[in-house]
């Protein structure tokens, strides 16, 4: 797919929702459902180290949100960075594969699953094939904070010698590898401040990627990202950004969401992206994750009506939502729309 026009960028998402029927549903959270299968993601590399030991779980749960509805999934190198792979003693080569693997084991998930589809679809009415469901890959890319592993994805503070060049230089080798992976978009999640998004839409510019990319942001507040740069002012940098496809919010809990989702809206018209969450609260020096002590988050699939109704249009869930959360979602807007 040639983005190099501008048009064509930006109807990339409207165009996606429209086919979806007028809302997208986005995968649940990956790694926290890798270890639910049974992945120790004890690791700095997390989900990405199953990339290394267990691709098989890696398609698993790509299978099983496909199974669920989802017409996004997201792959699983989210804290795959190049430089994490060399610290574990691969090659340079090796870890520019590992990326490329990432985005293959999601198509080859999407693969199966269309042939499964077509299976039954033969099975119950001879000659009609069932209609493919739309089917994205979106290759993940996590925050610098997400690489260092030290819970800074959530604090957003990453110093005064972190600076735009540094954040660049950090994230340029994977965000090429991953433009030219076969993915169809890329998402830059769980972005906790204003200084790296001015990075990515840097990158994005300087480095002709030809694919669409999303922009998601993460709150603890309901008004600021993670580090305290106002919601706003980090919308307005993905707003300019014309290879920037949707904007919104993710591994936030829901109860911020609503106000999140009206604050985006009034910076862009780009569509606005949500997966929040359960609600519970990483503990980095614990490494879990622990019951909030503030308002408690009760199923969120119940607002999701209201979200759409402020605005999103598309919707999943991060860390600790699960195929069943994923279903759920896609119930509650094929019985509202
Ligand atoms: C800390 S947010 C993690 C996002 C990633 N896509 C995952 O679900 O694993
Ligand atoms: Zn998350």
């Amino acid at each position: 797919m040639d983005l190099g026009c501008a048009e064509e960028t930006s109807s990339f998402m409207s165009g996606f929702i429209r086919e979806c029927g007028g809302y997208v549903v986005i995968d649940g959270g990956f790694a926290t459902e890798l270890e639910r299968h049974g992945a120790d993601l004890n690791d700095p590399l997390w989900s990405a180290k199953c990339l290394i030991d267990s691709p098989h779980l890696v398609r698993r749960v790509h299978l099983d949100y496909l199974d669920a509805g989802a017409n996004i999934i997201l792959t699983a190198s989210y804290q795959a960075t190049i430089q994490g792979f060399e610290a574990k003693g691969f090659s340079r080569e090796e870890a520019e594969a590992l990326l490329r693997k990432s985005v293959e084991i999601a198509c080859e998930a999407r693969e199966i699953y269309y042939d499964q589809c077509a299976k039954e679809s033969w099975g119950i009415m001879e000659n009609v094939k069932k209609s493919r469901r739309p089917i994205l890959v979106v290759a993940s890319v996590g925050s610098y904070g997400a690489y260092l592993a030290d819970g800074s994805e959530y604090s957003g503070i990453y110093g005064d010698t972190i600076t735009l060049e540094t954040l660049k230089d950090f994230h340029r080798r994977r965000v090429q590898i991953l433009a030219n992976s076969g993915a169809d978009l890329i998402a830059f999640e769980t972005i906790p401040n204003k200084l790296e998004a001015k990075a990515y839409a840097a990158l994005l510019e300087e480095e002709g990627i030809e694919i669409p990319a999303w922009f998601s942001f993460n709150s603890k507040d309901g008004i600021n990202v993670v580090s305290g740069d106002p919601i706003a002012e980090c919308a307005s940098i993905a707003d300019s950004c014309k290879k920037v496809v949707a904007v919104g919010v993710n591994c936030t809990p829901p109860r911020f969401i609503h106000g999140l989702v009206a604050s985006i809206r009034k910076i862009t018209s780009k569509p606005v992206l949500i997966y929040p969450n359960s609600g519970e609260m990483y503990d980095a020096q614990n490494k879990q994750w622990v019951e909030s002590s503030g308002d408690v988050d009760e199923d969120f699939v119940a607002y999701i009506v209201k979200w759409q109704e402020a605005g999103a249009s598309l919707f999943g869930g991060c860390c600790r939502t699960s195929p069943k959360t994923i279903r759920a979602i896609s119930k509650a807007l094929s019985d509202k729309n």
